[in-house]
């Protein structure tokens, strides 16, 4: 289990799984066609969200996502019950102006946070109310192979301070393994440059084991993760396997060598998944800093 260091308020019975099964809540935000529906269906594995077909101008106009659309999923993580909740944004950059999109976006998380203290000072607690915190927010960069754009910078800045952030690039297929990598790696200097909080794996060197330092390390050097989306399968050597079929061969969702979409949803849905929680209930959720 890794650790974030920082100090923590006391409140184990957060990690109390409701009947439906544990309570986790990811928001994906980003530029507009950058795969976030069709990631949120691969992560799902559930086409939870309508497909759209950008190649179908008309009609991907009218599937675009619209406001922010909260979808629950109930999933089975290897024994563990997990009610997932996912909340698709509109995509920046058909605006001129995206402060409104981004508006509405803190709006959404400060609410969360709104909510949890009304239900906290009341007398008699709601037994059905359900903890819509956002845990994480995955923000998509699109795989143009430059750098940060000025408004992920100022987003991801203002976002960063008040939920975990996770870079992640979208529609990874669209570049070359070493293209990939150099993008990364001027991401990740943008990201220090511009002193950009985001989620990177943090760990006590004197408090966790070397096995947790050494997967959280190994994380980190993954970011941002690198993701390709799809709902499509082939079967490859009797294997059904997800992926995205090009005329020259298929790129594998599922396959490490290809993206990172494993380990991403691996450290979401299970490895990292308490932490993320305890982050937000005792770094992000501060009554002070609400006041
Ligand atoms: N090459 C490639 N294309 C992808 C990938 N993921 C999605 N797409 C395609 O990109 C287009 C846009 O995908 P969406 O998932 O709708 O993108 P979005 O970010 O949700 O779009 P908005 O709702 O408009 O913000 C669709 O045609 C998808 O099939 C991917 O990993 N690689």
């Amino acid at each position: 289990m890794a650790s974030s260091g920082a100090s923590f308020k006391s409140g184990g019975a957060r990690r109390k799984a409701t009947k439906k099964g544990l309570v986790f809540t990811v928001m994906i935000v980003g530029a507009s066609g950058c795969g976030k529906s069709t990631f949120i269906n691969t992560l799902c594995e559930n086409p939870v969200i309508l497909r759209k077909d950008h190649a179908d101008a008309e009609k991907a106009a009218q599937l675009k996502t619209i406001g922010l659309a909260p979808t629950t999923v109930e999933l089975d993580e290897d024994g563990l019950k997990l009610s997932l909740t996912v909340v698709d944004t509109p995509g920046f950059g058909d605006n001129i102006n995206n402060e409104p999109a981004f508006e509405d976006i803190l709006g959404y998380i400060e609410h969360q946070y709104e909510e949890i203290l009304a239900q906290e000072s009341r007398i008699k607690r709601n037994p059905r109310f359900q903890d819509n915190r956002v845990h994480v927010l995955l923000y998509f960069i699109q795989p143009s192979g430059h750098s940060l754009r000025e408004m992920d910078i100022e987003f991801m800045r203002l976002l960063g301070a008040r939920v975990n952030v996770i870079p992640v690039i979208g529609k990874a297929d669209s570049m070359t393994p070493q293209e990939l990598n150099a993008f990364k790696k001027r991401i990740m200097e943008d990201i220090s440059h511009y002193k950009i909080p985001i989620y990177d794996f943090p760990y006590d060197e004197e408090e966790d084991d070397e096995e947790t330092i050494e997967e959280n390390n190994e994380l980190r050097s993954l970011l941002p993760f690198s993701v390709i989306g799809s709902e499509d399968e082939v079967v490859i050597s009797g294997r059904r396997v997800r992926c995205r079929q090009y005329p020259w061969g298929v790129v594998e969702v599922d396959n490490s060598k290809h993206c990172d979409f494993s380990k991403l949803r691996y450290m979401l849905l299970s490895s990292h998944l308490h932490d993320l929680k305890d982050i937000t209930h005792d770094v992000f959720d501060d009554d002070d800093e609400q006041d």
